[in-house]
């Protein structure tokens, strides 16, 4: 995405494909309203109407052919979503007539907007900041409550207000350095040097602290069920479900393939990923499957090592591959087959059975503190990895300027301002503005 063609007007459909009851579609840009009086035929011109206006009228053809009756929202330049004239049109919301009224739009001479590009327009006109850009990409994909409240505190300014103010006491402790540089018979009173410092230290590392629950509750979790054949990773699975997603037999090596399906889990998007059970084998395709279940356990977000509490205890054959992984906390251990009779104990081991549906409220329990901690929900959270790759370097430096001398904990401290302020996005390069657009979905 470049940032010419600003002076280009954009058009794309801004709600979602299929049938609805009311379709939009949006042009943005100095021809916003000339084009839409070209199309839209009412009681009144779209460019003769005042902002903040709508219209009823015809969506017609350059044959003058009536598309569709509906209505036209006239914004003008600054006050509006992109902060450029926009016209809105809001029709019947079929496939067809959009797919009409938008290549009219074109034909009339705007351009089709690329992913995000109403979003960046805000963002170029100052109207949003990086981290209310990439709330609003969350807004527009919430598929649970903490996603939406996430979004939507975050469109506030919210992580913003909580990165600014980290940034002030950063700031406030570089003013009396640089001052005693100048001044040095001075010397830099602990109350600018040290208190600010330890505070922008902790708030830093408790908005940290949000990075796994952010991400979790906007982006979702996998989950990967791993386990010997016959540990009971299928039955869990649609135990967990409440409905019978899985095929489970007593035959071991049942699951060959891997199978994921979707719940909600504590208001995180979750993916529930059942494999193939792990042994060494002679058969091909059973091989490929374990193989499969490795990898998909290197990539979850969260794995259930499942191990049949009826059966004598034998190590997995093959190590995890994320075992002593920094990341704690990946792992859940589960006892299953809880209302048999069990031949081992382990206290790490949560027990579980699929058939009775014992300990399995405790293990949601388990995955959600796994996922989300406790960060308090009514504070914005770091929900990017973008966010959370900034902050972690703003951490370090303020980190390493607190155990130097004054001369060097000024620069640690200069480079700890630039990674917070492109958190924000006040200070942040073409290509990475341009990464969290591609995200977004045409139209918005
Ligand atoms: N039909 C429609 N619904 C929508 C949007 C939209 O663009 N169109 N939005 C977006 O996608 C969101 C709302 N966001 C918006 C933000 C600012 C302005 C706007 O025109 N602001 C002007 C005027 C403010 C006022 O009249 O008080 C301004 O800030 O100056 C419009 C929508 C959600 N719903
Ligand atoms: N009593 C009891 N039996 C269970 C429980 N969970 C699974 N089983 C039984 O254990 C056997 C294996 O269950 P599956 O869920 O297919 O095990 P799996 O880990 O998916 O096995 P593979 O797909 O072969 O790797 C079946 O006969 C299940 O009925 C449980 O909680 N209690
Ligand atoms: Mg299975």
């Amino acid at each position: 995405m470049t940032r010419s063609g600003l002076d280009d007007t954009i058009a794309a459909i801004a709600t979602a494909p299929g049938s609805a009851g009311v379709g939009i579609v949006r042009i943005s840009g100095p021809a916003a309203l000339d084009i839409a009086t070209q199309m839209f035929l009412g009681k009144r011109r779209p460019d003769r109407t005042p902002a903040g206006r709508f219209l009823f009228g015809q969506l017609v053809s350059a044959g003058g052919e009536v598309l569709d009756e509906g209505l036209c929202l006239v914004f003008r330049a600054p006050h509006s979503y992109t902060g450029e004239d926009v016209a809105e049109l809001q029709t019947h919301g079929s496939p067809a007539v959009l797919a009409r009224v938008l290549s009219r739009a074109l034909e009339l001479g705007a351009r089709a907007a690329r992913p995000g590009e109403f979003t960046l327009r805000a963002y170029l006109a100052g109207r949003l900041d990086l981290t209310q850009a990439e709330a609003v990409l969350n807004l527009v994909n919430a598929s649970t409550e903490t996603a939406r409240r996430q979004g939507a505190l975050g469109l506030s300014g919210a992580l913003t207000g909580r990165v600014e103010r980290i940034a002030q006491g950063v700031t406030r402790t570089l003013a009396a350095i640089q001052a005693l540089l100048d001044y040095p018979e001075e010397g830099v009173p602990e109350e600018d040097r040290d208190l600010p410092l330890g505070e922008a230290e902790s708030d830093l590392t408790a908005l940290l602290d949000t990075a796994r629950a952010g991400q979790a509750a906007t982006r979702g979790a996998r989950l990967a069920l791993i386990g010997k054949p016959n540990a009971g990773k299928s039955s869990l699975l649609n135990a967990l479900l409440g409905y019978e997603r899985s095929i489970v037999t007593p035959i071991a090596g049942t699951t060959r393939d891997y199978l994921e399906a979707g719940l909600e889990l504590a208001g995180i998007p979750v993916t529930l990923v059942d494999t193939a059970g792990i042994r060494e084998t002679a058969d091909t395709i059973e091989a490929a499957g374990v193989q499969q279940a490795l990898n998909l356990a290197e990539n979850a977000d969260l794995i259930l090592v499942l191990e049949d509490g009826s059966a004598a205890p034998e190590p997995l054959p093959l190590s995890l591959p994320n075992a002593g992984l920094p990341n704690t906390g990946r792992v859940i251990r589960v006892q299953t087959k809880a209302d048999l009779p069990s031949v081992w104990h382990d206290p790490d081991a949560l027990q579980v059975s699929a058939v009775t549906g014992a300990g399995l409220p405790e293990l949601r329990e388990a995955v959600r503190a796994a996922l989300l901690g406790q960060p308090s929900r009514a504070e914005a959270w770091l929900t990017t990895e973008r966010q959370a790759d900034a902050a972690r370097r703003a951490l370090a430096h303020i980190q390493a300027a607190r155990t130097l001398p004054d001369d060097l904990a000024g620069y640690e401290l200069e480079e700890a301002l630039h990674a917070l302020a492109e958190l924000t996005g006040r200070d942040v390069q073409e290509d990475v503005v341009d990464a969290v657009f591609r995200n977004f979905c045409v139209g918005k």
